[in-house]
């Protein structure tokens, strides 16, 4: 009922009053950059607390929700410091770089991941009932119905349907052909997280996944500053992420009625969550919002392995590795397709007979996920070379501190797979650090290598510009862009042509 009346209200005021909402979200942002909410706060320079950002209110930091990897640079080469602060309205931002930092800011169990993301992403708006309890009280049962999927049963018995998904949307893309892989591939990587972590209902239906894809990418570009800085604020932004917020959950929930109305029993993952009797906010929490982590995470890791691949003499390792697996396990027969013989391979020969895929994936991370990682200190001070933390300060640490920095990765923009972790403390965070590793490792790793598997087995292909030009080098990996890191679009295309084998 709350979320019906929240889709009438979001409809009406976006028919009705735009114009008054959008003013009246002027004066407000008028008056907090004009009193300074945003800015250095007043009083005796403490020479414990890191330094602040030069001019930073709010029109300042915006950048730091659009041009993350330009500002946090930017921010150490303005104060000339590893660490600076900056306030965001009332809360204060420590963005923290270098190895005591990395090792402080992994290991301190009072620096809470939830706390940090839930203020700082603004990915998902919190909807109170829907969204708002979950982030707090079912987030460990979430994580454990995870950890459960990912169990050897219920991971093996997704090989093939993620491997069928392959298939589908490949023979889709034609015999021949070019496409953008940071649309396709991501779409593809859609796709397989959606079956992987909902239900067969949903992800048998291309329509409900597009649907699906698009409402998520909404909520993507719809996170502004303005919904960050001022979610209680209605402008025409968190009214679109509102409106997106609740279609997928109609979605989702439509999904589980359906299922329960039915009666019928499934192999999936919404059967796994609905036998173990978990409430439902815990199962849409659990589909909704590890959608988001899953595909998102997964989509740009596949696009950048798979564009490097196309241009990598690796390839033909990758390629030998693949076809040694099927030599060893796939009962071969001219009839049988190559998502069926890929499908024979058992998940721990996957797991640990596959090195080349492994240091492609590893150092695919490194170059290729622009990610910062945010925290709150819910725990007392702590000090930061000789910096005070303050208890309830936001901490934030973007990973390009240790993957892009040359000491570590000597030329750090050139995709090596041959290179080794850096063996400096947290020298290499592609799945977290510390106390904080990812929970969706396991199935993400598959995901990753059965599609690599069946792009380079299905099809050859080579990098190539927007005029069918073959490209010299990949494009720069973008860390601006923070969730897909993709290039200048109509910048770098796959040119691809089917092999003999049929999919
Ligand atoms: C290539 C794909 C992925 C990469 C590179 C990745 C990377 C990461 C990293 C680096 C973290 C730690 C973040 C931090 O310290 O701030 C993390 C956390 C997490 N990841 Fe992933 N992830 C991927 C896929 C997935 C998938 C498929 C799922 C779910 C199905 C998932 C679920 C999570 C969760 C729940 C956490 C939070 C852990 C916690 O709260 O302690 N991830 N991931």
């Amino acid at each position: 009922m709350y979320t019906v009346g929240l889709q009438s209200a979001a409809d009406a005021f976006l028919v009705s009053s735009l114009k008054t909402q959008v003013v009246l979200a002027l004066i407000v942002l008028f008056i907090l950059i004009l009193f300074g909410f945003g800015s250095q706060k007043d009083g005796a320079v403490d020479s414990a607390a890191p330094v602040f950002l030069p001019g930073s209110h709010l029109l300042a930091i915006a950048p730091f929700f659009r041009q993350r990897f330009e500002f946090l640079n930017d921010g150490f080469r303005k104060t000339g410091q590893s660490l600076f602060q900056f306030n965001m309205l009332r809360e204060t931002v420590i963005v923290v770089s270098g190895e005591s930092a990395r090792k402080s800011f992994f290991s301190n169990k009072h620096f809470d991941l939830t706390e940090g993301f839930k203020v700082l992403s603004g990915a998902i708006p919190i909807l109170k009932g829907v969204t708002s309890d979950l982030q707090t009280k079912r987030i460990a049962q979430i994580h454990k119905r995870l950890s459960s999927v990912q169990r050897n049963e219920p991971l093996s018995h997704l090989i093939a349907p993620i491997l069928g998904d392959c298939r589908r949307v490949m023979e889709i893309w034609g015999q021949s052909g070019t496409f953008d892989p940071f649309e396709k591939i991501y779409e593809l990587l859609f796709q397989t997280t959606v079956r992987s972590l909902s239900c067969d209902e949903l992800a048998d239906d291309p329509a409900q996944v597009a649907r699906l894809k698009e409402l998520y990418d909404t909520l993507d570009s719809g996170t502004t500053p303005a919904t960050v800085l001022l979610p209680w604020l209605p402008g025409p932004s968190m009214l679109k992420k509102l409106w997106a917020t609740k279609q997928i959950y109609d979605i989702v929930v439509g999904a589980i009625d359906e299922r329960q109305r039915s009666g019928i029993s499934k192999p999936d993952t919404l059967q796994m969550l609905l036998d173990e009797q978990d409430e439902r906010l815990v199962i849409v929490g659990f589909i909704m919002g590890l959608l988001v982590a899953g595909a998102r995470a997964t989509g740009t890791t596949a696009s950048w392995l798979i564009t490097y691949l196309g241009d990598h003499e690796c390839k033909d390792a990758v390629i030998a590795e693949v076809e040694l697996l099927l030599a060893n396990y796939a009962s071969y027969s001219d009839s049988c397709s190559l998502s069926q013989q890929l499908s024979c391979i058992p998940l721990e020969a996957w797991e640990s007979e596959t090195p080349v895929l492994d240091s492609l994936i590893r150092e695919t991370l490194r170059i290729a996920q622009p990610h910062t990682a945010m925290r709150r200190n819910m725990g007392p001070d702590v000090t930061i070379d000789g910096k005070t933390i303050p208890s309830g300060a936001y901490v934030v640490y973007p990973f390009s501190d240790v993957h892009l920095n040359k000491d570590l990765y000597p030329d750090p923009w050139k995709f090596d797979p041959s290179r080794e972790e850096s063996a400096a403390p947290f020298g290499y965070v592609g799945w977290g650090g510390g106390g904080t590793h990812c929970l969706g490792q396991r199935l993400a790793r598959l995901e990753l290598k059965l599609v690599t598997s069946m792009m380079l087995l299905g099809f050859r292909y080579c990098l190539v510009d927007n005029k069918g030009e073959q490209l010299d080098a990949p494009p720069r990996p973008n860390w601006n862009d923070i969730l897909l890191c993709r290039p200048e679009k109509g910048t770098c295309f796959l040119k691809h042509e089917k092999s003999v084998l049929s999919l």
